[in-house]
């Protein structure tokens, strides 16, 4: 399949957070970013790479997630991306001036999507910053990705593949679609899994280099009294060892080292996997009540 617009990587995620400064501490002295810039009474701006951001605070009433944001691979993607998404008949927002610089970034739009109500954001020309991101508690390799439960799973699932060109990596039957935006390799930068519960977060993922990265993470995890609420284990479909923990606000974060990577030509299909609970831990392990339980999608009229 020929791709509509190519895809850099998942940019970023923006955060509905109930308290920013806490929120703030915690990605840079639990997670290990690195905070970028804070405006008084507004967003923070947290790094895991060269970015200006890659996780965005924003203060709310209450927790959620607010935008996700995919780089696209060039100005010439944005203009392919612009038309395309037009042609689809969506309502299409350009970021005004205003808000793009408080975003350093040069170009971006927005849209709805369709199924989950989740705002999707495409830009290009992210500042990047002149300090390396240096990784201090973690050797965070990257923003990896962010995950949905949404009712509509199916149905948003086949809007991301046949819409937008996410091409599908595997199944768990019923329950999960596993997605990557190409040309990116990674078996997964997006996941919808299904809700009967209203459309949610399900967590944010960010990847490590080094399963000691994982190790390490339980003892500082638990020293600082953060819950952990699934793992560490081994997820049969990427292939990665994972461990979730929640957030001030309960939200849930995931890190996981190594992953299966794609060919941008010729892959293998899409597995069908088995809806039982060693499909998503290969050690046996069951996650724990908190787990992928808070994170309301902020919907337009909130906006
Ligand atoms: C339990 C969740 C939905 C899950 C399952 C599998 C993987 C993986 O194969 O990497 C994940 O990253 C998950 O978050
Ligand atoms: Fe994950």
């Amino acid at each position: 399949m020929s791709l509509p617009f190519r895809y850099r990587k998942l940019g970023y995620v923006a955060l509905n957070v109930t308290d920013v400064a806490r929120t703030t501490a915690f990605y840079t002295d639990i997670v290990g970013l690195e905070l970028s810039d804070a405006v008084p009474g507004g967003p923070a701006f947290l790094r895991c790479s060269s970015d200006h951001h890659n996780i965005a605070l924003y203060p709310a009433a209450a927790p959620g997630l607010k935008r996700v944001g995919f780089e696209l691979e060039s100005q010439r993607e944005m203009e392919r991306a612009r038309r395309h998404l037009e042609g689809l008949g969506l309502a299409v927002e350009e970021i005004g001036k205003e808000e793009r610089a408080q975003l350093r970034q040069e170009d971006g739009l927005r849209f709805i999507e369709p199924h989950s109500g989740l705002t999707m954001e495409f830009y290009t020309r992210m500042l990047n910053m002149a300090q390396p991101f240096v990784p201090r508690l973690a050797k965070i390799a990257r923003l990896g990705h962010v995950v949905l439960a949404v009712e509509r799973f199916e149905e948003m699932a086949r809007f991301l593949h046949e819409n937008l060109g996410f091409a599908i990596s595997d199944f768990v039957q019923g329950a999960v679609v596993f997605m990557r935006c190409q040309p990116n390799p990674y078996h997964h930068t997006f996941a919808v899994g299904r809700s009967s519960g209203g459309n949610h977060l399900h967590h944010v993922n960010f990847m490590v280099t080094d399963v000691d990265d994982i190790g390490v993470a339980v003892n500082r995890l638990n020293k600082a009294q953060i819950p952990i609420v699934f793992g560490p284990g081994r997820h049969k479909p990427s292939g990665s060892i994972f461990l979730y923990y929640l957030d001030p606000d309960g939200m849930t974060v995931e890190y996981s080292f190594g992953m299966e990577e794609f060919p941008e030509h010729d892959y293998r299909e899409p597995r069908v996997l088995e809806p039982h609970p060693l499909s998503l831990d290969l050690w046996g392990g069951l996650p724990k009540p908190g787990f992928a339980k808070v994170g309301q999608i902020e919907h337009e009229e909130q906006a």
